[in-house]
C-alpha cells in the first residue's frame, strides 16, 4: 500500500521512480497555477466565477487525528470573502456536518460524503441564480443501513490493528491507516476487503493514508460539481468559470468534468508541494475577489 494519494488499491505496491524524479515530472506535466493566476483572471473576465473547495489537505492541513483538522482563521476569512463574491461550494470526502462544523460558514453549499450528501446555504445568500436555497440532494439515501452496519463491522475488525481508525462519514466510511505501523498496511487492507466481500454493492478506494468505502452509484465530486451548476442555473451556461480547488485522487473526478466542458480552472496541490502552495495560493485567491469587483465596476449584474 502507498503512503498516499495512490493510484488504485489493486496497486498496492510501492513506487520504483526517485520522489525527486516524480516530482519532477508531475512538474513537468503540471504547469504552476500560481504562475498563470494573471491569465486565469483574464480568462475569467466577464464571466461568472463559482468556486468548489475540498476541504481536508486543501482548506486543513493534514494532521494525524482525522477530528481535528481544524482550518485557521485566516482560512476561514479568505472562504468567507470568496463567498460574498462568488457561490461557494465544499465538495468533500467528510461527512456533511462534520464538514460544517469545521467551517461553520452558513453562506456556502456543501457537498460532503464525496457528493453524496448536498445542501444549499442556511444564510440567505446574495446570488439571484441560487434558485435551490433549500436545496437537498442524496443520491444514496437507500445505502445507509449497509453503510451503517458496514462500519459497525469495521470498527469491530480494526480494535486488533493499533492506530487504525473508522470513521463514519455517512454515506461513505474512511479507515485511517496514518497512525498504523506500515507493516501492518497489507493485513489492514485485507481485513477492509474481507468485510467488504459480503457488500458488492460497496466499492473500496483510497485516499491520502486512508481506505474510503462507499456506495457503487455513478456519483462522485464531478456529478457533484455538475449538480451544483445545474442548481445555480449555469447548466448550459458557456460564461460561467468553475473553479475547482483539491488535493486528492477523489478530486480528479471534478477536474475532469471541467476538463470535459472545456470551463473553468482546477487547482491540485500535489502533497509535496503542499507546505509552499498553499498559503501562497489562498493569499492570491482575494485577488480574484477584486478583480472580479472592478470588472463589475460596482455593477452587480452578474449576481
Ligand atoms: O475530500 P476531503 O475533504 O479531502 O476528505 C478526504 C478524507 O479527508 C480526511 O482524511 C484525511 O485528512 C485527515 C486529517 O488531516 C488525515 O488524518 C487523513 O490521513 C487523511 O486521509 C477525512 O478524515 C476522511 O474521512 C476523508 O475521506
Amino acid at each position: 500500500m502507498r503512503a498516499s494519494s495512490p493510484t488504485h488499491v489493486k496497486s498496492l505496491p510501492s513506487f520504483s521512480a526517485s520522489d525527486d524524479h516524480r516530482q519532477n515530472s508531475w512538474m513537468h506535466l503540471h504547469p504552476s497555477a500560481l504562475d498563470m493566476f494573471d491569465q486565469i483572471i483574464e480568462a475569467s473576465k466577464g464571466k461568472q466565477i463559482v468556486m468548489f473547495l475540498d476541504y481536508d489537505g486543501t482548506l486543513s492541513p493534514i494532521v494525524e487525528d482525522p477530528d481535528k483538522a481544524f482550518m485557521s482563521e485566516a482560512m476561514r476569512k479568505t472562504v468567507k470573502k470568496l463567498a460574498t463574491c462568488f457561490p461557494t461550494a465544499i465538495v468533500s470526502g467528510r461527512c456533511r456536518d462534520k464538514v460544517y462544523g469545521f467551517i461553520r460558514l452558513a453562506e456556502l453549499y456543501y457537498a460532503g460524503s464525496h457528493g453524496m450528501d448536498i445542501k444549499g446555504p442556511t444564510k440567505s445568500s446574495k446570488f439571484k441564480k441560487a434558485v435551490n436555497q433549500g436545496l437537498l440532494f442524496q443520491p444514496a439515501s437507500e445505502f445507509l443501513p449497509m453503510i451503517d452496519e458496514v462500519y459497525q463491522q469495521l470498527v469491530q475488525k480494526m480494535k486488533s490493528t493499533p492506530g487504525a481508525k473508522v470513521e463514519n462519514n455517512k454515506f461513505c466510511i474512511s479507515v485511517h491507516f496514518r497512525c498504523v505501523d506500515e507493516k501492518q498496511w497489507n493485513n489492514l487492507a485485507q481485513e477492509v476487503k474481507s468485510v467488504l466481500k459480503e457488500y458488492p454493492m460497496l466499492r473500496l478506494t483510497q485516499g491520502r493514508k486512508v481506505l474510503e468505502i462507499r456506495p457503487t452509484i455513478k456519483w462522485d465530486k464531478g456529478k457533484a460539481l455538475e449538480f451544483l451548476l445545474e442548481s445555480l442555473g449555469y447548466a448550459n451556461c458557456s460564461d460561467v468559470f468553475p473553479i475547482y480547488i483539491g488535493d486528492d485522487r477523489t478530486d480528479e473526478d471534478a477536474f475532469k468534468v471541467l476538463r470535459e466542458r472545456n470551463q473553468g480552472f482546477g487547482f491540485l496541490y500535489p502533497k509535496f508541494l503542499k507546505t509552499l502552495m498553499l498559503p501562497t495560493l489562498y493569499e492570491n485567491l482575494p485577488r480574484l475577489c477584486t478583480s472580479y469587483n472592478v470588472w463589475c465596476n460596482g455593477n452587480d449584474h452578474l449576481y
